[in-house]
């Protein structure tokens, strides 16, 4: 279904956000007055000058510090990376020459006109300045407080999706105005607070960015990282769940899986927390501080799935729910982010409705173990019904990337690219008549002897980057008129087909590597997934013995499970070599930036492997990609229906030998 039209939402409240030092006497601060309030960037706009802003080529962002504060700040067409970093070395006080300042995936380095209105910049101490002792960059503390004279919630984005929120936005400030507070939530991990409207009730549930378990403002003591590096999953960057929630909000067409109204905002209160001792203890010493924040609906229930038993859980509501997490790949689908409402009402005893919540951890940048509470519930393998069927059909990955570059443009390629998998692999599954718990199961990787092992996904796309490199290397081969392909076997006949009869030989044929083929000058074909050890160590001989032993094992099952080519994998010396270099890639590139008072937050992180890395493929090999992955989804599919026959013909067997 055609994701909602796109209609830019009106804005009521002005901008800027100017921030002033409390010390003004210092010349530095003076001087920072000054720019706040003289200069181009920083004029004050309301209601249509907003929009005259907007006419003359003006755009307001909001600057994030990598300690989670928050500055707003106008931009001026004739603005760059580098008049906008002179602006906030003044407002920080320290030097920002070593920081960076990131959208997204851009390092924004001069030009500026991909930042949209309203959206949040990030600024980050570069790696080598983040372990010298130059100041955190944060406004925040002593030496700087922020004035803000935008209102005390601002909506980022402009979807009309968002527009529930605003009556939400209205009922919560009109309540802070006569006093009636938030209230901090004490369960969970990270900072989230229930905002209330006039009468006391909580209607909204507020994240804000830098409070999430080991941001730097997380009021929970899971602290040590900064904003930007690997979080609690290391595919997800700490202060980048909030926008994965209004994500899965915003993918939830026709409000199909029933997530509530999610949006993004700038919002200011003294209730946040900040770990500088600013915010202390005492209500009245309290600032006022914005922050970068999801926002979702407050939904009334009665309980979670975890208080519950699952039997009462409606087939269609848990497949709704499920069709969301594989079509955003979710990590943390636990009992607890299901609510449950019970029905009243005549003939609806007993009946409940499920409402998802939590999606911070969606859409990792890197294929994943996801959490799928639902995977063995008893409704999860009954078939999809027929409108769930004409849903997924008439899902477009291309059109949901369009819509989510354009409501949330700081979005991460790679998280769009799991996105696009996932649909794709969801599409094809239910049009192979796959049910929920078989497609989930296909999802999860499998621990065996404490280690973990891809899932069936991630093997599907692991052979199609060998398939592809070896494509590449044996066109390459044909071009130098070299090397002969070891095999007599026409290599693009056996690319036409992918039936589930993939033969052993065509599996050598696709797989060259575990069979010792090697390119003209002299390197495996292995896909880039281990490229960078193949630099230092293609020089190590295969096995010929072990080779045979794969043939052997191909052989009696041409079509291997994730389990067994697991272990065939873990057998190959270059990929064990590749998953240290990974784990040293992960230990080197984000630990080693790290202050040692940040070690802690590190120690506490369970490590996952990651097998496969879409992000890092150009747009034509991506392209490349999926077109092969679709082709050997069906493989993949036909070998789980045939592995979920022989276990249940197994249990029968056995059922009938008990009596
Ligand atoms: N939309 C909502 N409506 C009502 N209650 C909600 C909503 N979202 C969250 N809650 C409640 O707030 C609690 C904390 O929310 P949530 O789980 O999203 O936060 P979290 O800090 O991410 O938690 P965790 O660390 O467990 O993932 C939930 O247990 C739930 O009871």
């Amino acid at each position: 279904m055609p994701p909602p039209p796109l209609t830019p939402a009106g804005k009521t409240t002005g901008f800027p956000l100017p921030f002033m030092s409390p010390n003004l006497d210092s010349p530095v601060q003076t001087q920072l007055a000054v720019a706040v309030f003289n200069g181009p960037l920083f004029g004050e706009f309301h209601g249509n000058k907003r929009m005259e802003g907007k006419l003359s080529g003006r755009r307001r962002v909001f600057v994030q510090t990598e300690t989670g504060s928050v500055l707003g700040m106008e931009l001026d067409r004739g603005d760059n990376a580098h008049t906008v970093k002179r602006r906030l070395q003044l407002a920080l006080n320290v030097p920002t020459e070593e920081s960076s300042l990131t959208f997204g995936d851009m390092v924004l380095k001069n030009d500026l006109s991909a930042v949209r209105n309203d959206f949040p910049l990030l600024l980050t101490k570069n790696l080598l300045q983040r372990s010298s002792s130059t100041p955190c960059l944060s406004p925040t503390g002593k030496d700087l407080q922020q004035r803000d004279w935008s209102s005390p919630i601002e909506i980022l984005g402009q979807s009309s999706r968002l527009f529930g929120t605003k009556q939400l936005v209205k009922d919560i400030v009109k309540a802070i105005k006569i006093g009636v507070d938030p209230i901090p939530i004490h369960s969970g991990l990270g900072g989230a607070y229930f905002f209330r409207n006039s009468r006391g009730e909580s209607v909204a549930i507020v994240k804000p960015t830098d409070e999430e378990p080991f941001a730097p403002n997380n009021p929970k003591g899971f602290v040590g990282k900064a904003l930007g590096q690997p979080g609690l999953k290391r595919s997800v960057r700490v202060g980048e769940t909030g926008f994965r929630e209004v994500v899965a909000y915003l993918l939830d067409y026709d409000h199909f899986s029933n997530v509530p109204l999610t949006a993004l905002v700038k919002i200011t209160h003294s209730i946040f927390n900040i770990n500088d001792g600013v915010n202390g203890n005492k209500p009245h010493d309290r600032k006022q501080v914005s922050k970068i924040a999801s926002f979702q609906q407050f939904i009334p229930h009665d309980f979670d799935a975890s208080d519950h038993g699952t039997s009462s859980f409606p087939v269609a509501a848990v497949h709704r729910i499920g069709i969301l997490d594989i079509r955003i790949f979710n990590t943390d689908r636990h009992a607890g982010n299901l609510l449950v409402r019970k029905l009243d009402g005549v003939g609806r005893f007993g009946q409940v409705e499920l409402i998802p919540i939590d999606h911070g951890l969606c859409l990792p940048e890197s294929l994943e173990d996801p959490y799928l509470e639902w995977i063995h519930w008893p409704q999860a393998s009954i078939p999809f019904l027929e409108d769930e069927l004409e849903y997924i059909k008439n899902l477009d990955p291309v059109q949901d990337c369009e819509m989510l570059r354009m409501e949330l443009p700081m979005i991460r390629e790679a998280c769009l690219r799991v996105l696009v998998l996932c649909t794709v692999f969801l599409k094809e599954a239910a049009a192979f008549g796959l049910c929920l718990a078989e497609i989930g199961e296909m999802m999860s990787r499998e621990f065996r002897i404490h280690e973990e092992e891809p899932s069936e996904l991630e093997v599907v796309c692991i052979n199609v980057r060998r398939l592809i490199a070896e494509r590449e290397a044996s066109s390459t081969e044909v071009e130098a008129g070299g090397e002969e392909f070891p095999f007599d076997i026409d290599c693009e006949e056996a690319e036409l087909d992918f039936t589930p009869k993939f033969a052993a030989k065509d599996f050598m044929i696709k797989m060259p590597f575990l069979f010792g083929f090697r390119g003209k000058n002299g390197r495996n074909p292995f896909s880039k997934l281990v490229e960078s050890t193949w630099e230092e160590e293609s020089e190590g001989e295969e096995e010929p013995a072990r080779m045979e032993e794969y043939a052997a094992l191909l052989v009696q099952d041409p079509v291997p499970t994730a389990a067994k080519l697991s272990s065939l994998l873990r057998n190959t010396s270059l990929v064990e070599k590749n998953l240290q270099y990974m784990g040293a890639k992960l230990e080197h590139g984000y630990l080693a930036g790290m202050s040692s008072g940040n070690r802690s937050a590190n120690e506490q992180l369970p490590t996952s492997a990651s097998f496969v890395k879409l992000g890092e493929m150009n747009e034509e090999e991506w392209a490349l990609f999926l077109e092969k992955f679709q082709e050997l989804l069906y493989p993949a599919f036909a070998n789980r229906k045939s592995v979920i026959a022989r276990q249940r013909l197994r249990l029968r067997h056995g059922t009938s030998c008990q009596f």
